[in-house]
């Protein structure tokens, strides 16, 4: 989906995509409610008062109840101890009205997050995190892994954009397991020719110059300047990094990890922050549920990417 022009890029709508995303979710939990009597349910678990996590998991929620689910929400005191949210987390792999479970990420120090993720049902893990899932993801087994959200919403926003992304030259730059890796095995999935960039690659510039599809998620503020780009590329900003507040504004705004003024005269089409890929990253944790909901049950699972 493609909207206004600005220099010569095409700007990707990712919250309008998102929005429709969200009401084809809509549609799939009424016909569940209809057809089966079931109400797909998620649960959010939030450890602490990181002021972010509390937007991010508050935003997670509504939408939630807007598509019709119900929404579970646990907000644990921030030295809750690893024990009890063990325990919290085997309740909810117990509770046959919670399909999906998101304990929201990082969490305080003294908790260990992979034997947190380990211990969700993996048919529940919504993220995709648990290594049950992982491992489909690797093998090509998507008809059976649950993919992370961040990932699948930019490969979303890829198909809409060049269809068939057959033959393309990939380039990934980040190799976090919660995007850059993923990401990468759903592009070679998609018969991409596919490359990880990072921190220690000898020319990233020149490796990001080579791609027909530039996914960028390496944390650090617009890092990927202009002329990385190869003139019609397609660009996936997944950063979030808030600026310091100019005066006069309470807050920062938020940029990406794309210098996008200048990436936008070059590629072809590229996503802005905000409005890109976060509002994909929830919508495709609603569409994550239902299809968790409907393999839990044993109903045909709508298509997805
Ligand atoms: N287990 C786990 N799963 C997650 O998926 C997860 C997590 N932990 N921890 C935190 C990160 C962050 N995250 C975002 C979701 C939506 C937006 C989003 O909607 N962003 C808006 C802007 C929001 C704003 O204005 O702050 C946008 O880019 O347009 C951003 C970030 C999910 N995360
Ligand atoms: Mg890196």
């Amino acid at each position: 989906m493609s909207q206004a022009q600005a220099g010569d890029a095409t700007i990707i709508d990712g919250k309008g995509f998102a929005a429709d995303l969200r009401s084809g979710v809509a549609q799939q939990v009424q016909a569940l409610k209809d057809q089966h009597g079931i109400t797909p349910g998620l649960a959010v678990v939030l450890v602490g008062e990181n002021p972010a996590s509390q937007v991010y998991v508050r935003s997670k929620a509504k939408k939630t109840v807007e598509v019709g689910m119900e929404s579970f929400h646990h907000h644990l005191d921030a030295n809750t101890s690893e024990h009890e949210l063990l325990d919290l987390v085997q309740q909810l792999n117990d509770d046959e009205r919670v399909h999906g479970i998101l304990v929201q990420l990082p969490l305080p120090d003294h908790i260990d997050e992979d034997k947190v993720i380990h211990t969700i049902d993996p048919q529940k893990d919504v993220d995709g995190f648990h290594l049950m899932n992982v491992g489909r993801l690797a093998t090509g087994d998507l008809d059976n892994a649950m993919v992370p959200c961040t990932p699948l919403g930019c490969l979303m926003l890829l198909k809409d954009q060049l269809g068939d992304l057959s033959g393309k030259k990939a380039v990934v730059a980040g190799r976090s397991n919660i995007v850059g890796k993923p990401m990468a095995h759903l592009l070679l999935a998609n018969n991409c020719t596919t490359e990880i960039v990072h921190s220690r690659t000898r020319d990233i510039a020149a490796e990001c110059r080579d791609a027909d599809i530039l996914v960028v998620a390496v944390g650090k503020t617009r890092m990927v300047r202009g002329d990385w780009i190869k003139p019609g590329a397609t660009v996936i900003d997944v950063g979030i990094n808030r600026l310091d507040p100019e005066p006069g504004e309470e807050k920062g705004k938020l940029v990406g990890d794309v210098a996008f003024d200048e990436a936008k005269q070059v590629a072809g089409a590229i996503t802005p922050v905000p409005g890109g890929v976060g509002p994909m990253t929830i919508a495709v944790l609603l569409a994550n549920t239902v299809t968790a909901t409907c393999r839990q049950h044993n109903v045909a699972e709508p298509a997805r990417s």
